[in-house]
């Protein structure tokens, strides 16, 4: 190609120089989006919006620095796509509860495999309803108080691998302690299996979760996703999650399945004969989502087979990390704050003596309580959790289009100094009933809020508090040589100890 006559380009040039200008002015007009709202937000780098300090500065620091600098409302863009960042707490009510039918769903930003539409926690609007509905009395205080031996028996596992570990004297790395009294725990109340992954960490389940939650969020399935937004659609066959990993579980959860249909007993009370109890035979072809299906129709088609294997795996994947992640930081917290850890060990002694933790006991602890919630608030194991709206509206005077992805930055709500004086201090004594009149409302949301909150949030609770009061009635937590304090933690959605959390157990 001759340009004015005497320079000539080669054509591949002038075509990647047009292709660049079209890309240029796609992710232009892509990051112009807040501008037209007026909502305020840091200048994006094109293609890559803040991506880029997220990798840097992970995801905790960077949401609190943005909240800093440009208020309770920040617009800013995950690649192209652009997302509502919230902590002003009336918002947040709005959105979470008051005006829920207008936010019912997550939105499909960065979306998996079709199979993981049919878990309850991505699932959106009608089949959204049927499957929380039809999970929820899974978690009832009925069931949970039913499920209290199964989970007494992973304790008491915890307990005796606690002493062998702390035998020599030396440190022991509790997130391999706890996640493998946290994967006992769901393998047996979820599946009602029998699985040793204490005593075998190399056990498949525990292996394979870990895989399975290790989700490539650099790879470039996820940076195409993020720049391209539009065309998302063409890239939902490449799967998020390990595709190995996924495909064990999908395996394990089959022949369990396989059994208890050709099984006589109705003993079972766990999640996945709940969930064999809502299928109905007739029409489990059907796809998982029908557009336009009403709640009847889906309540009368029952359960799907796909539908009872991703709620399966979200069932395990949600649990593992989660629950696991709390205990460990309850136990650091414990080891670093000697005082607190003999206040509550009083606690314990005078309510419960050496008796088992039960249903009935652990959440009478008002003491073990406060040192839980305050652990959440400096440690909330999720980051962040969102809601897509799904009309155009407004809340306080903001403006918010339709498709707008508008998420709850929590650890920036649970360390804003407004809320939260001296907010890096760990002081269970804020969730004292004195003061615990005076948190302000949706300020502290470790698990969310309003009909979306977390579906699991008291099976989480009794585990880790049955697990917390075993351990302190049995061992004290001790800072060793190689703790890292603090410890460091992991850039991403969830919060973990990047390099293990290694702590002396004193056997008592
Ligand atoms: C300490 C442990 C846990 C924490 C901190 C936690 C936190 C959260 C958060 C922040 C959300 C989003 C809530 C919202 O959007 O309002 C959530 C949702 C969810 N959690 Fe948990 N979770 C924990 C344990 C569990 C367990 C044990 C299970 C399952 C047994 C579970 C299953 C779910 C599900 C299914 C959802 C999606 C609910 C829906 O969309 O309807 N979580 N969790």
């Amino acid at each position: 190609m001759e340009v004015l006559g005497f320079v000539c380009i080669p054509n591949w040039l002038s075509i990647l120089v047009i292709v660049v200008l079209l890309l240029m002015m796609y992710t232009l007009y892509k990051q112009s989006y807040f501008r037209s709202l007026s909502i305020p937000g840091p200048t994006p780098i094109p293609f890559f919006g803040i991506t880029i300090d997220i990798g840097r500065k992970g995801l905790h620091e960077t949401d609190l620095s943005l909240m800093q600098k440009y208020g309770r409302c920040v617009g800013i863009y995950l690649g192209n796509i652009p997302q509502l960042l919230i902590t002003e707490p009336e918002m947040i009510k709005q959105i979470l509860v008051k005006r829920f039918p207008d936010f019912t769903d997550r939105p499909h930003t960065l979306e998996d495999s079709k199979f993981m539409d049919s878990a309850v926690n991505l699932a959106s609007g009608e089949h959204w309803k049927f499957l929380r509905s039809t999970l929820s009395p899974t978690f009832s205080s009925g069931k949970m108080r039913n499920m209290t031996p199964l989970i007494s028996q992973c304790l008491e596992r915890l307990i005796c691998n606690g002493r062998k570990m702390s035998e020599n004297g030396k440190s022991v790395e509790m997130k391999g302690l706890f996640g493998g009294y946290t994967m006992d725990v769901i393998c047996s109340t979820g599946f009602g299996m029998e699985v040793d992954s204490q005593s075998n960490p190399n056990d498949p389940f525990v292996v394979n979760a870990t895989k399975a939650m290790t989700a490539n969020l650099v790879g470039p399935r996820i940076l195409l996703a993020m720049i391209f937004p539009d065309f998302q659609m063409f890239m939902r066959g490449i799967p998020l999650m390990d595709k190995s990993a996924v495909e064990f579980f999908i395996e394990a959860t089959k022949s369990v399945i396989q059994e208890r249909r050709s099984s006589t007993s109705n003993n079972y009370r766990d999640l996945i004969q709940l969930m064999i109890n809502a299928h109905k035979e007739q029409d489990t072809k059907t796809e998982g989502h029908v557009e336009g299906l009403s709640f009847d129709s889906y309540k009368k088609r029952g359960l799907t087979d796909n539908e009872v294997l991703a709620n399966a795996l979200m069932f395990l994947l949600a649990a593992f990390d989660t629950t696991s992640s709390l205990l460990t930081f309850v136990s650091y917290c414990l080891a670093v704050n000697q005082d607190v850890q003999d206040k509550l060990r009083s606690e314990i002694d005078k309510e419960l003596g050496k008796s088992q933790p039960v249903y009935d006991n652990v959440f009478k602890l008002q003491y073990l309580d406060m040192v839980v919630s305050e652990t959440l608030r400096i440690y909330p194991p999720a980051r962040r959790f969102n809601r897509e709206a799904l009309v155009d509206t407004e809340i306080c005077g903001v403006k918010i289009p339709k498709g707008l992805d508008v998420n709850v930055p929590i650890c920036s709500l649970h360390f804003d100094p407004e809320f939260w004086p001296n907010p890096h201090k760990f002081d269970p004594e804020r969730f004292s009933p004195e003061n615990k009149d005076n948190i302000k409302p949706f300020t502290f949301l470790p698990f969310g809020a309003g009909p979306r909150n977390c579906i699991g949030m008291r099976l989480a609770l009794l585990q880790a508090k049955m697990a917390i009061v075993g351990m302190v009635q049995n061992f004290r937590f001790q800072t060793a040589p190689d703790t890292e304090i603090p410890p460091k933690l992991d850039k991403g959605v969830f919060t973990k100890p990047v390099n293990g959390m290694y702590l002396r157990l004193e056997a008592l």
